[in-house]
């Protein structure tokens, strides 16, 4: 064969190979197209959509937010816990945060159907406002207002290095709100809800910093003659009050104690199982507990804080050593604890 000959076989073959590579890419991208396609068209087949009625979601149509949520990717969730992968979705230039949950686990649903139960008729200034739901087959939906500052433990805990901590009247702000968030469901929801998992990472914040309840995955509703609910133990490591070990009865003053905690978290900015403590054989509780008793208070507070009012700061451990009472029955109810704070609030300066 002539050399021009053998070139024209090459081009010809390097022709052809390009062709037939560009085909099966093609074949490839259709197939994924399709898949996805499928994906979507099946869980928009199978789901029931519910969005409660408000101005913020009136306008929203249901097939065009599932095509927007089936979209999400990994760069769009903004927090996981026990029970789903949290997602921000925007949708006409409205920003809704977004819990998906996985079918299957029966404790996985009957947490959905918990929070649904608990949260849709709920409206608060300090609770998360629930929008709406979706059922499929697959999985289920939640659908919250997006609070942009994210969860309190971010700020306390996992705060990144060039954010400023959180200062004294912040923290107090969060302190207030969120037990004002916390009485609302035991003393005027009817029937009274327990929230059983009243931690720093179920406190979001606002854009204005103000605390907002979330995550009623346990939360319990209470008939009216009751007095307390059995179950089996759930909650946070940490937080749960002494007695619900022994009885495995949830009471509004289990939610009591969980609150104590997270103002001691307010105050130390220490996490309730930081590592120190299990090596020191004790645990935040208990050496607040300690310090409170020598009135040494101030070398408890969060090493952040560089200015803050000492005798409030004081008032504030009071106040979470009566949420943290060993005992529920002495223990003081959220009505009182919200009173506590509201008279330290018009004390200030
Ligand atoms: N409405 C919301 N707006 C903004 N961020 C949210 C919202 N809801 C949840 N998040 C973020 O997603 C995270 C996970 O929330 P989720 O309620 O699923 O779990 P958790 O409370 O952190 O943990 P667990 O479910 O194990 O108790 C939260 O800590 C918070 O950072």
């Amino acid at each position: 064969m002539t050399s021009s000959a053998v070139l024209a076989l090459y081009i010809t073959i390097c022709c052809v190979a390009f062709i037939i590579s560009k085909i099966i890419i093609s074949v490839l991208l259709y197939k994924r197209w399709a898949r996805k396609r499928r994906i979507v068209e099946e869980s928009l087949s199978g789901g029931k959509m519910v969005m409660f009625r408000s101005p913020t979601t009136q306008s929203i149509n249901s097939k065009a937010f599932m095509k927007t949520m089936m979209k999400l990717t990994n760069k769009d969730i903004i927090g996981s816990g026990g029970y789903g992968t949290v997602y921000k979705l925007t949708i006409d230039d409205m920003a809704f945060a977004v819990k998906r949950l996985n079918k299957g686990r029966t404790e996985r649903d009957l947490g959905f159907e918990r929070e649904v139960d608990a949260m849709g008729d709920i409206k608060h200034r300090n609770i998360v406002t629930l929008h709406g739901y979706y059922i499929a087959p697959q999985f289920n939906l939640l659908i919250y207002e997006l609070m942009p500052n994210g969860s309190l433990d971010l700020f306390l805990h996992r705060r990144m290095r060039e954010e400023k901590p959180l200062e004294w009247p912040t923290r107090f702000k969060i302190a207030l709100g969120a037990a004002r968030g916390i009485a609302y469901l035991h003393h005027d929801c009817i029937p009274h809800i327990i929230h059983r998992d009243i931690k720093s990472s179920n406190i979001l914040l606002d854009q204005n910093m103000e605390a907002r309840v979330s995550d009623f995955g346990l939360a319990t509703l209470m008939g009216p003659d009751n007095t307390h609910v059995s179950t089996v133990v759930a909650g946070t490591f940490g937080y749960l009050a002494p007695e619900y070990f022994d009885t495995g009865k949830a009471t509004t003053k289990g939610d009591v104690y969980s609150f104590g905690v997270v103002l001691l978290e307010l105050l130390t900015g220490k996490q309730p199982t930081d590592e120190s403590f299990i090596e020191e054989g004790t645990k935040l509780v208990t050496w607040v507990k300690g310090v409170v008793e020598d009135r040494k208070e101030e070398h408890a507070v969060d090493s952040n804080l560089i200015n803050f009012p000492v005798d409030e700061v004081k008032k504030v451990f009071a106040v979470a050593e009566k949420c943290l009472e060993p005992d529920p029955f002495k223990r003081s109810d959220m009505a009182r604890v919200v009173k506590m704070l509201e008279e330290i609030n018009s004390q200030k300066v």
